[in-house]
């Protein structure tokens, strides 16, 4: 059998390069319905970094940045037409797949391929073109599978249901786990249609909570590498180790130095976990396809001394680098992401630590397409969770005081957030709409006489107060409508603290966002007990209903899991090249319209995760209209209808027909 396959997928003799050539000439050949769009991939800004504002920098903006990236958007429509879209029904009866797949693949026009013939045996160790039991007798009969497989024959709804029945058969989540990404290893469609089919069930087991223990013990569990691993013996050479990576259409990044690894601290080379689950999730509730995900650990070394005494730890046996080393290494990284991926390829950083975390997203905000999911993503969830919120409690955001518990990325993150709401709505200053936003942080509440000692990032939020030592007496002294622990320390919403929010407020807002379950900052139960059933409760990390005199009540997640993926996919669908705090505001927008009266009357204040594509088209949509409004789009024109459009764009887990 011919197939065209990737470089590290050679399997049999190759065939010659003027054959290959045609055939993949053939392969690559454009539908008549292609669109087309001007763009110059070489057109980079990196000047445009100039004059960035520290303060600001989380979400790095705003006239400036606008005009910087919109001029920037403008040079890169400007010269070389290249292919921006492929949709599935635009390709029947155009290129074929490898294996003569009836529908386009997601994988189309990827390069360079090269020829070769593959085995039966070879197609069912590929991940992405694996059908198992699924292959029918025709494809057996075509593809040199006979006698490979048992004789019958399955549809893929079957597999999906037989993989349910032994899935739920262990108990353990970590085996859980571990029996999915061995199914992602063995067979990619039919992981992502079990994940999408089963996607509340599932999403506890490939993300948070169990991603985060299969992290700690990620050296024990390891058996196949997934993703790629740069360490500091890569330095010098990063741009090799991309070119490794077999995929090269990349589209998303998810890139983490395991610093900060959800609430659990240094985990060092083991947070791979993390990228890995992230973009599972931009395929199963995005819609980006597999291929074009790309997850990325950098190893700096990990000053986790347990992970360092682990004889089954997989990274790098030093402590962490820092300083010129560890931003020289960062730098290489995001320099070569460019040079081989473009300048719309989007790198989120993913759980790094606060020191690292404002300063990347700072630095690269102006010259890359980069978005901070713990600072901006679960910024834009929780605002959405907000504004759905005030649905129950009534008022504008304006009317509302919030107090955090955590001054970190995702604290700092969400309070200059709602205050851009606010000030938005108002048509006020920001610094105006900071002052009924106060933070706690491990030295109490942060104040201006604190005001030296503080960290740049925390700097906005001193407000004009005597100190305050601890949270209770925060809440006793500011008395917040909105309460929100955001600083990765678990069981720190006291009864006392709860009690108390319970009487100053008719119905008190507490979030409770640090993850994984056991660094929550108090349980669903404790929540609506200590607060008789009052409280509008949410959490980073699920928890189940919870039932209390009588009657049940269902926490709602506020995971950043609701945006990254159909923030992305707007980006991606776009062609945006920078990220703008605009895109987070209408993002959440997007979000919190997608709450119904049935899930407020349940006291739920955001919808279930069972329509997450439906909604994430949505997100994507209002990104992309944003980016399209700011000029920072590179796709054009611009499709008319965006939601349609975001729908058309999504990857199908469905398996194709090999002729
Ligand atoms: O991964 C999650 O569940 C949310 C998140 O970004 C974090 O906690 O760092
Ligand atoms: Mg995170």
């Amino acid at each position: 059998m011919i197939s065209l396959t990737q470089t590290s997928f050679l399997n049999g003799a190759c065939i010659s390069r003027a054959h290959a050539r045609r055939l993949s000439d053939s392969r690559t050949r454009r539908p008549s319905s292609v669109k087309m769009a001007a763009v110059n991939s070489s057109s980079s800004s990196d000047h445009h970094r100039a004059g960035q504002d520290k303060k600001s920098a989380f979400m790095a903006d705003s006239a400036a940045m606008r005009e910087n990236a919109a001029a920037a958007a403008a040079a890169a429509s400007s010269s070389t037409p290249v292919v921006v879209e492929e949709k599935e029904s635009t390709m029947a009866g155009g290129a074929r797949d490898v294996y003569g797949e009836d529908a386009a693949t997601e994988d189309q026009f990827v390069t360079p391929w090269t020829l070769s013939v593959a085995s039966g045996y070879t197609l069912l160790r590929d991940p992405n073109h694996n059908k198992g039991l699924a292959f029918t007798e025709k494809e057996r009969d075509a593809h040199y599978l006979r006698g490979l497989l048992p004789p019958t024959v399955v549809s893929q709804e079957l597999q999906v249901k037989k993989m349910m029945h032994s899935f739920r058969k262990y108990q353990v989540p970590l085996q859980r786990y571990m029996a999915l990404m061995e199914l992602q290893e063995g067979n990619s469609k039919l992981f992502y249609k079990l994940l999408i089919d089963n996607v509340e069930e599932l999403l506890p087991v490939v993300y948070t909570p169990t991603v985060g223990e299969a992290c700690q013990k990620y050296g024990s569990i390891f058996r196949r590498p997934q993703g790629l691993f740069i360490s500091l013996r890569e330095k010098g050479k990063i741009l090799e180790v991309l070119r490794n990576w077999p995929e090269k259409n990349i589209q998303v990044i998810v890139v983490t130095d395991g610093e900060r690894i959800l609430g659990l601290g240094d985990l060092g080379c083991q947070g791979m976990g993390i990228p890995v689950g992230k973009l599972s999730l931009y395929t199963a509730l995005g819609g980006v396809r597999p291929s074009a995900c790309l997850p990325v650990t950098i190893d700096v070394g990990t000053n986790n001394d347990e992970l360092l005494k682990d004889e089954f730890y997989i990274g790098l046996r030093q402590r962490r680098a820092t300083g010129q080393e560890y931003s020289e290494l960062l730098h290489e990284f995001m320099t070569a992401v460019k040079q081989i991926y473009g300048e719309k390829v989007l790198v989120q950083f993913e759980d790094f630590a606060n020191h690292n975390a404002f300063d990347l997203l700072a630095k690269y905000s102006p010259t890359h397409l980069v978005f901070n999911d713990d600072i901006q993503g679960t910024a834009s969830v929780v605002l959405a969770g907000l504004i759905s919120a005030l649905k129950l409690v009534g008022g504008s955001l304006a009317d509302h005081k919030f107090l955090f518990l955590g001054a970190g990325e995702a604290g700092t993150g969400i309070a200059e957030l709602i205050a851009l709401e606010i000030s938005k709505q108002t048509k006020t200053p920001v610094e105006e709409a900071r002052k009924n936003i106060w933070l706690v942080d491990s030295k109490g509440l942060i104040v201006s006489s604190r005001k030296e000692s503080l960290q740049h990032f925390k700097k906005p939020w001193a407000h004009e107060h005597e100190p305050v030592r601890n949270l209770i007496d925060a809440v006793k002294a500011i008395k917040p409508t909105v309460l929100i622990g955001s600083s990765g320390a678990g069981r720190t919403f006291t009864k006392e603290v709860v009690e108390t929010m319970a009487s100053l407020n008719k119905r008190p807002v507490i979030l409770a966002l640090s993850n994984p379950t056991s660094q929550s900052e108090c349980t669903a139960e404790q929540a609506y007990t200590w607060s008789q059933g009052r409280a509008i409760f949410a959490s980073g990390s699920p928890f189940p209903a919870v039932e209390f005199e009588g009657k049940t009540f269902t926490p709602g997640q506020a995971n950043n899991a609701y945006i990254f993926p159909g923030f992305g996919l707007g980006l991606i669908m776009s062609g945006a090249i920078r990220v703008h705090d605009d895109m987070l505001l209408a993002a959440s927008e997007a979000l919190a319209s997608q709450v119904t009266e049935e899930n407020y009357k349940k006291g739920l204040i955001y919808p279930p995760f069972t329509n997450i594509r439906k909604i994430s088209a949505r997100i994507a949509a209002a990104v992309a209209a944003k980016a399209y409004e700011l000029g920072m789009a590179t796709r054009l024109p611009q499709p008319q209808d965006l939601v349609k459009y975001a729908e058309s764009c999504m990857y199908s887990p469905s398996y194709r027909n090999y002729r």
